[in-house]
């Protein structure tokens, strides 16, 4: 008898419970795969106990054995040997006991879907399932998806491959909906129009939040229902996560899930074989449901209603004229006296926008969205915020955003960022759980009212998405079509690099003349010769002209006039550019405002958009 004939008996079967979380427990912090071969006696205790305390279908230790996951332990060409392993492991196991055994293959795709490619999946899934299939299971657990896309494809190879009973399980991004607001009613219709035999729920929550959701879950016509779920939230103590170990409620839940229409239940993390005892007992005889009354979600019709209405954004401006934004970056230490005073001169200047760097060369400065707020409010310019993916992780980044918008600052730049290796603390950690790409995706999002798991957020933001531009590389076609893939992810327009030389304004705009998103051209006054010959040796893709390197050397000595000749030069490089492109975007070195202050000046009054401009051509 198979396991599909047992549950056709009108029974509920019980499975086991968390396999890795107990290893973790008992203090293994390595792959729990492997422990297949070196430990197997430790794996088969634990298929014991949870066969002593009742389950009748057993779950294989395979749950990362896959190339993909192996690989982290240098384990990838071992997928044969572990997998192979763990079935006979769990066969020994049900020797003595009326149980069955499933190979279990866990998803691998988290909250970055994009990450590993669907082919990758395919090639890893196909790899772990022949082996399990080969070694003999009685059938095939798909455990732990969140994204349904993975889940569809591999089962849909799984399905073609075997005719044993297949359990396809999801996991849960809240009650009701997967990861990206996929309701969960409907994933399951989906497993189940691919041939699921059992479709369900484990891991990521407890019993409250999976019975709230199954109460929404029809009872399938061609499949059962099947709940793994976790022992609780987990906590973290010590450096170590850990679970509630209170197996009575267990006991009360066990009904509901009866009630529900759960014909398999089984445990996923932080429950061990006191939980699979307590279901087992609680569900002794008892007849499974085979009716029930489903809730159904009121249909809440989002409307989220339209932005609010905020002052158009600068790349309108850069579109149709001259428009200069200019880089102040907040200060390494505490007072920012000469900050405000910069930004108030920027501002008498006439400039559109102060932008404010995210802790730029990994280094820590005061934080850029306060100071822009403080500029906001207390000078009346508008703020521009640097974002990096560096520094805050999905969480950080969505709360910093709805920050953003509670303060009214709606310019920003999506930036991956200079990894932490060339700051001040190269050991801390670089996040980047996206890049610019995944940013700009959800600042746009953001800008629909629906956050990057599909929430509602109520309202519209109304950011307008800048990115940055690298034009001083080898080749500048390259630099264009990431540009170009930039926009299809949503950028508005370009801030670049700065640029050293007449030839190189040139050969971006003859490089982007075709793109109709602005941008803002970068220009930096030189402060002196070692800063020139820093930039041209020292920062990759910077190249000074022979001129300008010449024209800075000779005032190596004489600070004032280096400077005086930087602003020369920089004046050269704006006449170049306002020919060029309406955007310029000036780079205050070293908080030396008065440097920006008159470029800013000279711009504004000799740009091609002022009648004296003619007269200075000559
Ligand atoms: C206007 C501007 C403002 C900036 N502000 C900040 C800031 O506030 N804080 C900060 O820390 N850094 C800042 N930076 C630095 C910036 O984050 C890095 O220089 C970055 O590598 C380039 O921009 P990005 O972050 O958008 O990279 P992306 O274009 O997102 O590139 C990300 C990754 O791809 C690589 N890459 C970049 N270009 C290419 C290419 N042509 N081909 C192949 N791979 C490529 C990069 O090395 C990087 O690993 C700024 C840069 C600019 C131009
Ligand atoms: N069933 C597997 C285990 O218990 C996977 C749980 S979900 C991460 O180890
Ligand atoms: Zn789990």
């Amino acid at each position: 008898m198979g396991i599909l004939d047992s549950i056709k008996q009108d029974k509920i079967l019980i499975a086991d419970g968390a396999m890795g979380t107990l290893l973790y427990s008992y203090g293994s912090d390595c792959c729990f795969e492997e422990l297949n071969l070196s430990q197997p006696n430790q794996i088969y205790n634990i298929h014991q106990a949870y066969l002593n305390a009742g389950a009748n279908i057993i779950q294989t230790n395979t749950y990362a054995a896959n190339y993909h996951k192996l690989e982290r332990y240098g384990l990838q060409d071992q997928v044969k040997e572990i997998n192979g392993a763990a079935v006979r492991l769990a066969r020994k196991a049900v020797t003595n006991h009326d149980a069955f055994v499933v190979g279990t293959i866990g998803g691998i795709r988290g909250i970055k879907p994009q990450a590993t490619p669907i082919e990758e999946i395919k090639r890893t899934f196909r790899e772990q399932l022949y082996c399990l299939l080969l070694e003999g299971v009685d059938g095939i657990l798909l455990e732990t998806f969140y994204d349904l896309e993975e889940l569809e494809t591999v089962l849909s190879i799984a399905r073609k491959e075997t005719t044993l009973p297949i359990i396809s399980q999801v996991s849960l991004q809240e009650v009701g909906f997967m990861q990206n607001r996929v309701p969960i009613s409907e994933a399951l219709s989906r497993l189940e129009a691919l041939g699921a035999d059992i479709v369900g729920l484990n891991c990521r929550l407890g019993p409250y939040h999976m019975l709230s959701t199954l109460e929404e879950v029809a009872i399938p016509k061609h499949a059962y229902l099947s709940a793994y779920p976790n022992a609780s939230l987990p906590s973290y103590v010590d450096g170590k996560l850990q679970y509630e170990s209170d197996a009575d409620y267990f006991t009360e839940a066990a009904l509901s899930f009866r009630d529900q229409g759960v014909r398999l239940l089984g445990g996923c993390c932080g429950t061990t074989p006191a939980h699979i005892e307590a279901f087992s007992t609680a569900l002794k005889g008892a007849a499974p449901v085979t009716e029930k009354k489903v809730k159904t979600r009121e249909r809440m019709t989002v409307v989220t209603p339209p932005a609010k209405k905020t002052a158009p954004p600068l790349f309108e401006k850069a579109k149709k004229e001259q428009s200069i934004i200019v880089e102040l970056d907040p200060p390494r230490k505490l007072n920012t006296d000469r900050f405000m005073q910069g930004a108030q001169a920027l501002k008498d200047a006439g400039i559109d926008a102060i932008t404010l760097a995210d802790n730029s060369l990994a280094s820590p400065r005061v934080c850029n969205t306060a100071l822009g707020s403080i500029v906001k409010s207390e000078i009346g310019l508008r703020p521009l915020i640097h974002i990096t993916c560096r520094d805050r992780n999905l969480i950080g980044l969505q709360s910093h955003l709805m920050g953003l918008h509670q303060l009214g600052i709606h310019d920003v730049l999506a930036v991956t960022g200079d990894p932490t290796k060339v700051g001040d603390f190269p050991g801390a950690s670089s996040v980047y759980d996206v890049t610019s790409f995944g940013l700009i995706d959800m600042i746009k999002q953001f800008n629909q009212g629906i956050s990057l798991s599909g929430k509602d957020l109520g309202e519209r933001t109304s950011f307008s998405v800048g990115a940055a531009f690298n034009p001083n590389v080898r080749l500048i076609d390259k630099a264009v079509e990431r540009l170009e893939k930039k926009i299809e992810s949503g950028a508005d327009y370009f801030i670049s690099q700065p640029v050293f030389s007449e030839e190189k304004l040139m050969e971006v705009y003859q490089a982007t003349r075709h793109i109709d998103a602005p941008i803002y051209i970068g220009i930096m006054p030189l402060t002196s010769s070692q800063n020139a010959n820093f930039l041209h040796h020292e920062v990759p893709g910077i190249k000074l002209t022979k001129d300008i390197l010449e024209a800075m050397g000779k005032h190596k000595d004489d600070p004032k006039q280096a400077s005086q000749e930087g602003l020369t030069i920089a004046k050269g490089l704006l006449d170049a550019a306002l020919e060029l492109f309406n955007g310029i975007y000036l780079i205050t070195p070293f908080m030396r405002y008065e440097l920006t202050v008159e470029l800013a000046t000279y711009a504004k009054k000799y740009g091609p958009f002022h009648s004296s401009r003619r007269m200075h051509n000559v």
